[in-house]
């Protein structure tokens, strides 16, 4: 296989230093730049992956001013960029302030060519493997449902059963609590489906009286009831071509319950005070947060209905049941609605992180964008658990062993960036992981 060409950027003032780290980095492309505005021109246009920047640039030669400014410039024109800083002795305290302006890492001059080498190769292999995981990712959203944001194994087989079933035209019925992405599910079949340019139609069977239900559903012709003066198209007659989801499909009337099954086996329906038969092509998908056998048991569903919409079923899991998710949910939405408000992301304050994993969400995912926004628009800085209304304190509530390994590791690295104040090589060496290391579970835990 080729590897991908991968730049260095050199950035010194000293054309002695550039010509001997040009000489140590040949098997590398590098490109050579003695100050901020040419380095900053350099990373624009190359994209390096990684630099060697020295601290004390014209026309601050004696200070880190200047240095500071083009890491900032830097980081800001190509954040994937890992950057390593050049000190020499006066400039050493700026070293750890660099790190935590976003830096990778940092190297204390005089040149020792085969440590330095070091550095840069394992910058080279953190920048290679951030590549190829995003370069995955992509290649997983590109046909994974769209909107679902998960890390979670659960979900993340729920999502290759909708996938698959979506290719097929069997009906879906999807159960989960409130909140838990049951219509953004349904979306993903539709979307995934070959009826994805067909109508997708929703309806919520709970929040429609019962008497408006039915010609909500069918329709009905002009004259079939007081009131009706022009004939109206239903629900499932919008759905031609398309998906039609019930949502709260356990509330639907058992009345309507025959009518609908009728519909399902003929594949026709007929308007309300209408005569005709009119054929309809629809997938059907349903959605429940209601134990459907128990309803069976007690006589308020009909099984043979039960059977024909749930042709293939689909649990969602409740949030608290996906450790892996609440935090990285949150970020989404708090880097989603910052942006959208013009807003400079306000992030999470490490109580406010901690509240987060350690609640049980009972309103799931819906409570948990209703909460952020909340925050969003009154917190004052960094959002706390008390902008979120959430305690600090975790809930006495018993833990899977998973769930408990995974707040442990989540506390201890809360715990050790805070006290290293966000710096990643202190924070691995209190942890005693590696950097890498350090990063992925960051980004497992949506820290980063
Ligand atoms: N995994 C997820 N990633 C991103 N957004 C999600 C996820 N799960 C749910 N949401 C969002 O949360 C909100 C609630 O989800 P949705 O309406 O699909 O839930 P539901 O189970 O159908 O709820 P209900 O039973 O109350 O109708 C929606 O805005 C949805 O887009």
């Amino acid at each position: 296989m080729n590897e991908p060409t991968r730049t260095l950027l050199i950035v010194d003032d000293d054309p002695g230093i550039r010509g001997q780290l040009k000489w140590a980095f040949d098997d590398l492309e590098c490109t050579l730049c003695a100050d901020r505005p040419s380095a900053i021109k350099a990373v624009r246009k190359e994209a390096p992956a990684v630099v060697l920047l020295d601290l004390g640039l014209p026309p601050d030669t004696d200070g880190p001013s200047e240095g500071l400014s083009a890491l900032r410039d830097i980081l800001a024109a190509s954040p994937d960029t890992k950057v390593i800083i050049m000190t020499g002795q006066k400039e050493r305290s700026y070293a750890l302030k660099s790190v935590s302006l976003g830096a990778y890492d940092f190297y204390e001059k005089p040149l020792d060519v085969d440590e330095l080498r070091l550095i840069v190769r394992r910058a080279l292999k953190l920048y290679d493997l951030e590549q190829d995981n995003r370069r995955l990712q992509l290649e997983s959203q590109a046909n994974a449902i769209p909107d679902l944001i998960t890390a979670s194994p659960k979900m993340k087989s729920i999502g290759d059963q909708i996938m698959r079933l979506a290719k097929t035209d069997v009906s879906v019925l999807i159960i989960g609590d409130s909140g838990t992405g049951k219509e953004l599910l349904s979306r993903g079949v539709h979307s995934l489906s070959r009826r994805s340019k067909g109508p997708f139609i929703a309806i919520n069977c709970a929040a429609i009286p019962e008497n408006l239900l039915e010609s909500e559903l069918f329709g009905y012709e002009r004259g079939a009831f007081t009131g009706a003066h022009k004939t109206t198209i239903g629900k499932i007659e919008q759905a031609h071509e398309g998906t039609l989801m019930l949502d709260e499909i356990g509330d639907l009337p058992l009345s309507l319950q025959a009518k609908l099954l009728r519909v399902l086996q003929e594949k026709t329906i007929e308007r309300v005070g209408g005569r005709k038969q009119i054929a309809i092509n629809f997938r059907m998908v349903c959605a429940t947060n209601c134990d459907l056998e128990k309803a069976i048991a007690e006589g308020h569903f009909r099984e043979d209905l039960y059977y024909r919409v749930g042709e293939a079923v689909v649990q969602v899991p409740p949030l608290r049941d996906r450790p892996e998710d609440a935090l990285l949910i949150a970020h989404h939405f708090l880097d989603t609605w910052s942006h959208e408000q013009g807003l400079k992301n306000p992030g999470f304050a490490g109580d406010g992180l901690a509240a987060i994993s350690h609640y049980h969400w009972p309103g799931n995912v819906r409570e948990l964008q209703s909460r952020i926004k909340r925050a969003l628009a009154t917190a004052n800085g960094r959002i706390s658990a008390a902008d979120l209304d959430l305690a600090e304190s975790p809930d006495e509530q018993i833990l899977t062993i998973k769930m408990a390994r995974q707040r442990a590791e989540l506390d201890s690295i809360q715990k050790a960036m805070a006290q290293t104040d966000g710096n990643i090589s202190e924070a691995a060496r209190l942890l005693d992981v590696s950097r890498p290391t350090l990063y992925q579970l960051l980004n497992e835990h949506g820290l980063r």
